[in-house]
């Protein structure tokens, strides 16, 4: 594809087929995030154009780096607690249920004690000021735009327009008292944007993989789309969810068997299974506050085990206490690698 000029507060498209009608608006970039603040949105746009234009004349690899998500220096800062309250919605006081005992990643109900303890006595480190990284993957026309747009800000576009490379939208929340922030990114379900989010794949805390409950396809699809994200992140390191889209397209016995083909699929990948509807909202918060919780929990966890303080001491017999090393803080509760599967 030819590389196109953003025209000044126009639409982001690079595409060769996609017009800028067809193409999605650029979300203006957050004034803490990856370009000054100070610059005016038609500048910043035209930024983008530029690093994305360098990108595509450069590989992946260097626009992944240009605009890399895990550069949270700036990031970091304007995440402070000083910021506007998180809305009602946003605020989890108890562990979320899972959609089905038959597919979830944790069948607890209640916070980790260890997690539990450090939020009640505000102890929960750096957690609090970082941002956790979920990628939203899946064929093209699925919904995945529709699921984080329904999450974030409460709407639903009935038009298709696809995404082109990547796009991201930062939520915020408070969980069991302690501010938790997702960056959520949206990534192209066509094949030739594939190269492009890709690249932004590295560093996710969670990988969600996306299908359409009317399309049997979209369900296939989405082993290889696992694949390629995991490609990009340590093993043993994501929360993996399954989530089949539309439901509101499906009723009866044909949703059934959807969901039961989802299921059996998503015990093999060790994914947890939603079903969801952007059109209609049903379940759209419930998921995200799952996958916020889970997130939550396990970084607050990773925190506890990165001090040294919280590794417990014995007696080295001549009266001096000596660390265990490589001891965890979890305990049985907790006993798997975060994001693999304890059903
Ligand atoms: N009925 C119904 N339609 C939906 C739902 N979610 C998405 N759609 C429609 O499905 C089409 C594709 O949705 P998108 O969210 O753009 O799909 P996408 O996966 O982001 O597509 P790409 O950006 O190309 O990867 C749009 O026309 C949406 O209106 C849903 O829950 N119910």
């Amino acid at each position: 594809s030819r590389v196109q000029a953003v025209p000044p507060g126009g639409s982001r498209c690079y595409g060769d087929r996609l017009g800028p009608a067809a193409c999605r608006p650029l979300t203006p970039p957050p004034t803490y995030g990856l370009l000054p603040a100070s610059q005016s949105h038609e500048a910043r746009v035209a930024r983008v154009a530029v690093v994305i234009a360098g990108a595509r004349a450069a590989g992946p690899r260097v626009f992944a780096a240009r605009v890399s998500p895990l550069d949270t220096g700036k990031m970091r800062s304007s995440l402070t607690p000083l910021g506007p309250p998180v809305s009602r919605d946003r605020i989890i006081t108890s562990f979320p249920k899972w959609y089905t005992p038959d597919a979830c990643l944790q069948l607890k109900e209640h916070f980790h004690g260890q997690v539990s303890t450090a939020c009640q006595r505000r102890n929960t480190g750096t957690v609090g000021l970082k941002l956790s990284k979920v990628v939203v993957v899946g064929d093209l026309y699925v919904g995945k735009t529709s699921l984080i747009h329904r999450f974030c800000k409460n709407v639903f576009d009935r038009d298709y327009k696809a995404t082109i490379g990547v796009d991201f939208e930062i939520e915020r929340f408070e969980i069991a008292g302690i501010p938790f922030s997702l960056q959520i990114w949206d990534t192209a379900g066509q094949e030739k944007f594939k190269c492009i989010a890709s690249a932004y794949y590295r560093g996710a805390q969670v990988i969600i993989t996306a299908f359409d409950l009317t399309d049997v396809q979209t369900l296939e699809h989405t082993r290889q789309w696992l694949e390629d994200a995991l490609r990009e992140n340590e093993a043993g390191t994501c929360f993996i969810f399954l989530v089949g889209t539309k439901k509101d397209l499906m009723s009866g016995a044909a949703c059934e068997q959807a969901e039961a083909e989802a299921v059996h699929l998503a015990n093999e990948m060790q994914a947890e299974y939603w079903s969801v509807s952007a059109k209609t909202g049903e379940n759209v918060k419930a998921f995200f506050s799952r996958v916020a919780a889970l997130a939550f929990e396990q970084s607050v966890l990773q925190d506890l085990e990165k001090r040294p303080s919280s590794r417990p001491q014995v007696s080295d017999g001549n009266g001096d206490l000596i660390q265990i090393e490589g001891h965890s803080p979890k305990t049985q509760e907790n006993k798997r690698p975060p994001g693999l599967g304890c059903c």
